[in-house]
């Protein structure tokens, strides 16, 4: 099934509990703070569901059923490839500003019905929930990671305080009760249904917290609570024009009693498969192949806004802001070059083929290091131009006041309707609420730094490296005068 916009607005409406302080969301397709980017997401929906876009976007499976690519279990590199280009599609619509887009949680599960056997006794029910998901084209978040600073049950025991971090209360014949915390489901708001697991490693008597599972938005029980949201009703699009379409919300997702079904726990009481399964299946490769191709996006408009700034200014003539420019597009055609690598070097999983961890690894920990450090670049390109706006364009609709804005305004390089518009454009992206949120998300998607330089250490062939290190150590001796030792 290819669902529709239309159709994905109208699962939203689902009697889900969102919460935006003490006020409770009665229709997130219709409230203020998330109808726009409600409206985003299912302009994607419709942009894949259209025929024109199925070559990249869809794909025909064994069973002859037409899908969303990404929910292609990839056999050759072509097959790779194609996921690939629909990731491009989906990111270049939203500018690589929606991290947790369709295609991020998706890939994570088409990962794991690529050698279900990891989970054991509960392979089937991992292949049925990717066929679930993939029959009907559903939008999951996730939420992989115990609550900040209470990730110690030890304490609230001791404390005899309850415990905020999921866990399981109670089991039966037909499944499990859970209760607590998990943060932090970016998208859920927006998506039908939520992944939770352990992207972290749990102490071995922590078994009630290995809980994975997925669970619908709306389950009786679960709420969602919303960060400050970042549209700002009201006012013109050309204001903040990024807060405004690509909020895509965070949420902590809390669960009070909420029972789940067996069919949908896939790791119950095993501390080492609730992480490993991220890293024994394809899944982590196939999620975040998504994220360094999503990255290349909003690159490359942060390179073609900074070249568009400099121009605004004249600073393009400058030749050290032209190596600056040039610097940035190095940036994105190395990114690109990795994007590459993850495919060129692509590893066989038993019948299938999954991205090279090593160069997606490599590219996550790049984009983490390096996204803040960009921005910065953009900033200071933007001067103080940014700031020398009006308030907000309802300047433009007072004669009096347009009239003098144009004059006073106006440079040898643009107009100044066109100059605000631009550097609205850029403030949104190096300065309002907005753009700290994506530096915060660019530093944490993947958890902190250094959980993502573990995983580079994890994945590094260091017998290799051993060897070359040992292959030389072993070309010369000790003996100054002969070079042997013996
Ligand atoms: C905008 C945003 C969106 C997110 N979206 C999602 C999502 O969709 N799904 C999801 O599951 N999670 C999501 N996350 C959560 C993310 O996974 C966590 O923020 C991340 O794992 C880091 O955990 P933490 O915030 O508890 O930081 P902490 O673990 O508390 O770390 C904070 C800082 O403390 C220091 N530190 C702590 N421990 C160590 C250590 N052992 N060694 C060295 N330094 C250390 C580091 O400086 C680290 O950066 C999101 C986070 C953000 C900010």
């Amino acid at each position: 099934m290819l669902k529709t916009g239309k159709e994905h607005l109208e699962s939203l409406r689902d009697g889900r509990r969102v919460y935006i302080g003490r006020k409770l969301v009665e229709d997130v397709t219709a409230h203020p703070a998330f109808a726009r980017a409600a409206q985003t997401i299912a302009d994607l929906y419709d942009f894949k569901a259209n025929a024109a876009n199925r070559d990249v976007m869809s794909y025909v499976d064994d069973d002859g059923g037409t899908y969303s690519s990404y929910f292609m279990r990839a056999r050759t590199r072509a097959d790779l490839a194609k996921r690939s280009a629909a990731h491009k599609q989906i990111s270049d619509l939203s500018y690589g500003l929606l991290g947790r887009s369709p295609d991020y949680v998706a890939s994570f599960v088409t990962g794991m019905a690529i050698c279900p056997e990891v989970f054991g006794d509960g392979a089937d029910r991992i292949t049925a929930y990717w066929r679930h998901m993939r029959d009907n084209d559903v939008y999951a978040a996730h939420a992989i990671v115990a609550p900040q600073a209470a990730r110690d049950p030890a304490y609230y025991e001791r404390e005899n305080r309850p415990i905020p971090t999921l866990r399981v209360i109670e089991e039966n014949d037909s499944g499990v009760v859970v209760h607590g915390m998990k943060m932090l489901a970016t998208g859920a708001i927006l998506a039908n249904e939520i992944w939770i697991g352990n992207i972290l490693p749990l102490a071995p008597e922590n078994k009630a917290e290995s809980i994975t599972l997925a669970v619908a938005c709306n389950e009786p029980g679960l709420s969602l609570w919303s960060r400050r949201p970042l549209n700002v009703p009201g006012g013109a699009e050309a204001d903040d024009p990024l807060s405004r379409r690509f909020d895509e919300t965070d949420a902590m997702v809390l669960f009070d009693h909420v029972f789940i079904p067996w069919e949908r726990v896939f790791v119950h009481n095993d501390v080492a498969l609730s992480r490993e399964l991220y890293f024994r299946t394809p899944a982590h490769a196939y999620g975040n192949h998504q994220s360094s191709v999503r990255f290349r996006s909003k690159l490359e408009l942060v390179v073609g806004l900074a070249s568009r700034i400099a121009q605004s200014t004249g600073a393009d003539q400058v030749p050290a802001v032209r190596e600056t420019l040039g610097r940035l597009a190095s940036q994105e055609a190395l990114l690109a070059g990795l994007i590459d690598g993850q495919l060129w070097s692509a590893e066989p999983w038993g019948d299938y083929l999954s991205y090279n961890r090593r160069s997606m690894y490599a590219a996550m920990n790049w984009c983490v290091e390096n996204y803040s450090g960009i921005i910065d670049v953009l900033r200071e390109l933007c001067g103080g131009g940014v700031l020398q706006m009006p308030a907000d364009s309802s300047v433009l609709d007072d004669e009096e006041l347009s009239t003098i804005f144009k004059e006073f305004w106006h440079t040898p390089q643009l107009d100044a309707v066109s100059r605000m518009k631009l550097h609205r454009l850029a403030w949104d992206l190096v300065g309002t609420e907005f753009a700290g949120r994506h530096l915060q998300y660019e530093k944490f998607y993947a958890g902190a730094g250094f959980i993502v330089r573990n995983h580079n250490f994890r994945e590094a062939p260091w017998p290799r490296f051993h060897g070359v290190v040992d292959d030389l150590l072993s070309s010369y001796g000790n003996s100054a005068e002969s070079g042997d030792d013996s």
